[in-house]
């Protein structure tokens, strides 16, 4: 849907995205998108075309494709990023079965309109589900596409995971779960029990009433083979993204330091991209747990939705468990990515 916006011109982009890193942005500069009040990101509509061909808006190649694993922060990052004036993201689709399909017609569709000025992103955190695939994906991107990957906390990704599935699935209180190994999926959904789409949704998920149970199989050892363990073996995830591509075109950002400092981290994603410098320390005002974005001149900032909610209280015992469980894989991680992020030791 298209905005009047034709009382706009180009000149306000004069002169702001010339020479890279140490640049400022001055006047925010006016885009191929029109932004209202809502979910980071999502609430955007293309200026109309004629405005369009003024500025030169073009699907053009993303620069960067941002990858991820669920509950590390990735939305959260690209909602973020997408408020630099000079950056435009969107997401790549993640089909109903749970899994990501590469597709011309999808890719195509979900580049976003750039000026000759901006550079897109592409929001690929679907690509965990098929970290194999990572080769198809070279097929789609340029010899210089980026990659940023955000990582947080395995254990912490677990619990957020598993407080996001038992919300997701809306399990009714008092209800014993039910179990279905063949499918490997455990719970209700909406009060009924999970039908064949959920299913594939929740697929790998073994949720049980508390997380300690979840986690643990019936030995009382850590369950390998529930995917609130499994999306935690990042060495894996991030060995085959090495495999592909050099070193210096990935860049591994620390998620917790993302929840304490976001200006920091995406500083260092302004840099790694070459944009103007535009996120400060004041472009945030703290809510509760988290930093939320004010830009006046973008209506969608503010506090993310559906994100921070309250966590189980995890037994010490399990907690040192899991502690024991992910440092060796934490260290192997380390050491490939040669970066010690807050939460490695
Ligand atoms: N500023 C800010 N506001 C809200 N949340 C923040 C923020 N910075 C980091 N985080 C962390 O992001 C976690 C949610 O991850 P995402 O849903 O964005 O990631 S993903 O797309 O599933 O990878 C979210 O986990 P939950 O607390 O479980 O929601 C946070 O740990």
């Amino acid at each position: 849907m298209s905005q009047n916006t034709s009382n706009r011109s180009s000149s306000s982009r004069e002169g702001h995205f010339s020479s890279g890193k140490n640049n400022t942005y001055g006047t925010f500069p006016e885009g191929c998108y029109v932004y209202s009040k809502g979910r980071l990101a999502l609430s955007r509509s293309e200026v109309e075309e004629s405005l369009q061909k003024l500025l030169n808006c073009e699907k053009r190649p993303p620069k960067a494709v941002i990858l991820g694993v669920k509950k590390c922060g990735t939305e959260t990052l690209t909602g973020l990023l997408d408020l630099h004036p000079y950056i435009v993201t969107s997401i790549y689709p993640v089909s109903n079965n749970g899994c990501i399909s590469l597709e011309n017609v999808a890719f195509e569709r979900s580049i976003p309109l750039t000026t000759s000025d901006e550079i897109g992103l592409l929001d690929m955190v679907g690509m965990q589900y098929s970290p194999h695939k990572v080769s198809e994906l070279l097929e789609f991107i340029s010899n210089d596409t980026k990659f940023i990957l955000i990582l947080k906390d395995p254990i912490e990704r677990a619990i957020s995971d598993y407080k996001h599935v038992l919300v997701k699935m809306n399990l009714p209180k008092g209800k014993d779960i039910t179990t279905s190994r063949e499918e490997h999926v455990w719970g209700y959904h909406r009060n009924k029990e999970i039908g064949p789409e959920i299913v594939k949704y929740f697929k790998g998920y073994r949720v049980a009433k508390s997380f300690e149970k979840s986690v643990l199989n019936s030995l009382g050892q850590i369950d390998v083979s529930n995917k609130l363990i499994y999306l935690g073996f990042y060495y894996d995830y991030v060995q085959s993204i090495f495999y592909q591509i050099s070193k210096e075109r990935v860049l591994i950002l620390d998620g917790q330091a993302f929840i304490e400092k976001p200006w920091s981290v995406l500083k260092q994603v302004e840099s790694f991209l070459d944009v103007p410098s535009f996120f400060a320390r004041k472009k945030f005002q703290k809510e509760g747990k988290f930093f939320c974005p004010i830009i006046k001149e973008r209506p969608d900032s503010g506090c993310l939705k559906g994100k921070g909610r309250n966590k189980p209280r995890v037994n010490k015992l399990v907690l040192k468990s899991l502690k024991s469980f992910f440092r060796p894989l934490n260290e192997l991680l380390r050491d490939s990515v040669g970066a010690n992020l807050s939460w490695m030791q």
